[in-house]
C-alpha cells in the first residue's frame, strides 16, 4: 500500500468525530468519517485498504455489532473499539472474538495514533499477501510464474511455439527456468503424448552419451523418443564429437538411416558468457531457428515476491507444513538479495522459510512481539488450527479431536481466522 493508509472512523458524537478525524489526519491517515454504523458498512468492503476505529455505544447499531458484521466480510480487517468505562468487559469479549484493540475513553491521542499505525501496517501486509496469493494462483495454471514483461511475453509464446514445431535454443543463466520453459512447450503441443527426453550434455562422458542417444534401442535413445521432444541441456558443454552427431541428427532427422520425428530444444549459457567456440557454428546455426532468452532474476525483480509465494506453496505442500505468513524481514531479504542462483536459489530459500530454518525468516509465523496481544494470540491460534488440519490429512473431525475443541468452537474459529478448509485438503492431497 503506497498511498496514505485509510481509517474509517465511526462516531455518533459530532464533536468527538470532528476532533478525532483531525487528530488522525495530522497523524498521517486519510480519514473516512461516519456518524453511524450503517453508512460505514455501506462504504467498507472486504478490500478496504485501511483500518476501522469505531465507538462502541451508538444508537441503532453498536460498534460491537459493526465489528461482528465486518468480521464476517473480512476477518483480516483490523477494528479498533473506542469504549466508555462501563463497556470495557464487552470490549474485552470483542478482543477474544478477534477485534484488533480497544481504547477506553477518554483516550490519550498519541495512544490512538500509535494503535492505528500498528493496525495499518498489519493491514497493508495482509492485503499484500492476499494480492500475491491471488497472483500466484493465477500464474499457477500457466506454469511459468512471473509478471515481468519478459516472462509475460514468454508465457504468451508457449502455445505458439508448441504448435510451430521448430527447434529452439534457450539461453540463460543457471536456474532461471530454461528446462521448465522447454517442458511447458512440450506439454502444450501435440508432442505432449510422447516422450520428453532430457539429456544433460555436461553430466555424462561423451562416449556414453553418444552410444546411449544413438544406439537406436533402449529408453534413453532418440529413437525411443520419436514424436516427442529431445531436450539437450547445456549443449554448450557437449564435446565436439557429440555436437557433430547432433548436427547430423538435426539436419537429417534420422538415426542410422531410420527417420525419427523429433523436436530439439537445447539450452546454453548466454553467448556473452560462453567461450566463442563452445557451440560449433554448424550446430548453432541449425538449432537457433528461434533463440529465446531467460533473463536472470536480478533483471526482473518484480517477479521475486510472486515466485517466492508460488515456491512457498509448493514447498509447504511437499513438506506437509503450513504456509507461514510473509513478514517484513523476509520481504526485505527478498528485495535485497541478488539471487545469483536465480529461481533455484529462491526455491531453496522457500524450503528453509517453510521449515522455519532461515535466520531471515525466523519468527515469521507470528507477528513481532510488540504487536498487540490479541493479534499475536489470533496468529498463534490460526497456526495451530492449520497445522492440526494438515497433520491429520485434512480431516476436520480428527483436527477437532487433536485440538480438543468442540465442533461449534472449531468451525467458529475456522471462520474467524479465514481458514479455507478445502484449500488445506487440496494441499494435503497434492
Ligand atoms: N518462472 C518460473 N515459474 C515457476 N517456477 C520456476 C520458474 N522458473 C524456474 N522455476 C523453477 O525453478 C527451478 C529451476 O528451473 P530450471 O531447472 O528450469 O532452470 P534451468 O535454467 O534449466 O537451470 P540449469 O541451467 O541449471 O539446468 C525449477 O524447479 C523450476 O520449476
Amino acid at each position: 500500500m503506497t498511498e496514505m493508509p485509510r481509517v474509517a472512523l465511526v462516531e455518533d458524537d459530532e464533536d468527538l468525530r470532528v476532533s478525532t478525524a483531525q487528530l488522525l489526519s495530522l497523524g498521517g491517515f486519510a480519514v473516512d468519517a461516519f456518524p453511524a454504523a450503517a453508512p460505514a458498512l455501506a462504504a467498507i468492503d472486504s478490500d478496504y485498504p485501511g483500518v476501522v476505529v469505531t465507538d462502541v455505544r451508538m444508537p441503532m447499531m453498536s460498534g460491537i455489532e459493526l465489528f461482528q458484521t465486518l468480521r464476517t466480510r473480512d476477518p483480516e480487517l483490523p477494528v479498533i473499539l473506542v469504549t466508555g468505562h462501563a463497556d470495557v468487559p464487552m470490549a474485552v469479549d470483542a478482543l477474544h472474538a478477534g477485534a484488533w484493540d480497544f481504547l477506553a475513553k477518554p483516550f490519550d491521542p498519541a495512544a490512538l495514533v500509535a494503535a492505528v499505525a500498528r493496525a495499518a501496517t498489519a493491514r497493508a501486509l495482509a492485503l499484500d499477501n492476499r494480492r500475491l496469493r491471488a497472483l500466484a494462483s493465477e500464474a499457477d495454471e500457466s506454469g511459468l510464474v512471473g509478471r515481468s514483461p519478459a516472462i509475460v511475453r514468454l508465457r504468451e509464446m508457449i502455445p505458439v511455439l508448441a504448435n510451430a514445431d521448430i527447434d529452439l535454443l534457450v539461453e540463460g543463466e543457471t536456474g532461471t527456468g530454461k528446462e521448465l520453459l522447454a517442458r511447458l512447450i512440450h506439454r502444450a503441443g501435440k508432442r505432449a503424448r510422447h516422450r520428453f527426453l532430457a539429456v544433460a550434455c555436461a553430466a555424462l562422458p561423451d562416449a556414453l552419451l553418444e552410444s546411449e542417444l544413438f544406439a537406436g534401442v533402449g529408453d534413453g535413445s532418440v529413437v525411443a523418443a520419436s514424436r516427442g521432444t529431445l531436450f539437450l541441456d547445456d549443449v554448450d558443454h557437449a564435446q565436439p564429437g557429440l555436437q557433430a552427431r547432433l548436427v547430423q541428427l538435426v539436419e537429417e532427422r534420422s538415426v542410422r538411416g531410420s527417420p525419427v520425428d523429433i523436436r530439439v530444444i537445447a539450452t546454453a549459457a548466454e553467448e556473452a558468457r560462453r567461450a566463442s567456440d563452445a557451440i560449433t557454428p554448424a550446430l548453432l546455426y541449425r538449432l537457433a531457428a528461434v533463440r529465446l532468452r531467460m533473463p536472470p532474476l536480478h533483471e526482473r525483480r518484480e517477479d521475486v515476491p510472486l515466485l517466492f509465494a508460488h515456491l512457498v506453496d509448493l514447498s509447504a505442500a511437499r513438506l506437509r507444513r503450513p504456509v507461514p505468513a510473509l513478514t517484513q524481514g523476509t520481504r526485505d531479504h527478498l528485495s535485497r538479495h541478488d539471487w545469483p542462483g536465480n529461481v533455484r536459489e529462491l526455491a531453496h530459500f522457500a524450503d528453509r522459510f517453510v521449515l522455519g530454518l532461515d535466520a531471515e525468516a525466523s519468527g515469521a509465523t507470528l507477528p513481532p512481539s510488540t504487536a498487540p496481544l490479541p493479534g499475536r494470540v489470533a496468529a498463534f491460534e490460526r497456526e495451530a488450527i492449520v497445522e492440526a488440519v494438515l497433520a491429520v490429512g485434512g480431516d476436520a473431525g480428527a483436527a477437532m479431536d487433536r485440538l480438543g475443541l468442540p465442533r461449534k468452537t472449531f468451525y467458529y474459529k475456522v471462520q474467524r481466522h479465514g481458514i479455507d478448509l478445502n484449500a488445506l485438503r487440496r494441499r494435503v492431497e497434492r
